[in-house]
């Protein structure tokens, strides 16, 4: 596992908003997914990494090249899915493939045949009179058939029907296993984190809250509903009790020993649901 993305003290000024001071690192073997309450700077952060958004202060660094540096070598090893693809509608399919297709080395022709066939993506269409769910197809086809080493999706699921999302899913995950891959998406989708984040990243109006293992955050929070009421001083770790019985803490392990110590025994201990957690430590509550 290699550093290969760095983001040192990034700060960036844009009208009233305000990204940053951020500071993360992306290791090469994983998927990241950054979840964070709309406006809260992920499409930003992702333009600053392709160096098509400048930043105030701070430093991005690709592979070891700075992104707004004069060697631009890191590009090819990149790949960038934006939102919506910008000066496209005019070409279809078979053109963008042709255009797309010289400019990456590693260019993988049986596999956008795949997607292609797998999605039914009508490749002599004009890009601007697909349906947004179907644009969104064609763009990964165009994206994961470069073959780069990292990938950057910004919601890349957004518009798509549910049989859908989950072929992409499987294919994600397929891909990630071509070699040593870095993949980094942005998501409001439970299921994209629920079944491909490694680490989770959590951003609030411009900060990032933190980087968590999805694993880490998954075991360390529960829901207990206790045989007796709840002590008055607050339980390690807690977020929300109800009706004195209930209690949620983001500390499962020193919760426990906090009851066992003072022999409140519990009836139900729940984990929760990653959405769930995700609401809470973005200020949500409870859905
Ligand atoms: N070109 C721009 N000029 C001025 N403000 C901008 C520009 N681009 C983005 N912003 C502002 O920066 C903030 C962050 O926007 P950004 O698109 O990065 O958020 P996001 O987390 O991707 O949101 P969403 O989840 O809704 O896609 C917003 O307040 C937005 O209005």
């Amino acid at each position: 596992m290699e550093t290969w993305i760095k983001v040192k003290g990034l700060e960036k000024k844009l009208d009233g908003f305000k990204l940053g001071p951020l500071d993360v690192e992306f290791e090469s073997g994983t998927i990241h997914v950054i979840v964070g309450n709309n406006g809260s700077g992920k499409s930003t952060l992702f333009k600053q990494m392709m160096n098509l958004v400048t930043y105030d202060k701070g430093q991005i660094e690709v592979m070891g090249y700075s992104v707004d540096g004069k060697e631009e070598s890191w590009k090819k090893k990149i790949a960038y899915q934006p939102q919506t693809l910008i000066g496209c509608v005019e070409f279809t399919g078979n053109q963008l493939q042709q255009i797309i297709s010289p400019m990456y080395s590693n260019w993988d022709q049986s596999l956008f045949s795949r997607i292609v066939e797998m999605l039914n993506l009508p490749l002599d269409r004009k890009y601007g009179k697909l349906s947004q769910g179907v644009q969104q197809k064609l763009s990964i086809a165009l994206t994961l058939a470069r073959d780069t080493d990292i990938l950057l999706l910004d919601e890349p699921t957004a518009h798509m029907d549910i049989p859908s999302k989950r072929l992409l899913m499987d294919l994600f995950v397929e891909w990630m296993e071509r070699g040593e891959k870095l993949m980094v998406i942005s998501s409001h989708q439970t299921e994209d984190i629920r079944k491909l984040a490694d680490y989770l990243l959590l951003m609030r109006d411009g900060q990032l809250i933190g980087k968590y293992l999805k694993e880490d955050l998954s075991s360390s929070h529960k829901r207990y509903w206790l045989a007796q009421q709840l002590p008055v001083e607050k339980v390690p770790g807690e977020i929300e009790r109800k009706n004195e019985r209930m209690v949620v803490t983001s500390s499962a392990e020193e919760a426990e020993s906090f009851f066992e110590a003072r022999q409140i025994n519990w009836l139900e201990a729940e984990a929760l649901d990653i959405d769930e957690i995700v609401s809470y430590m973005l200020g949500g509550g409870r859905q």
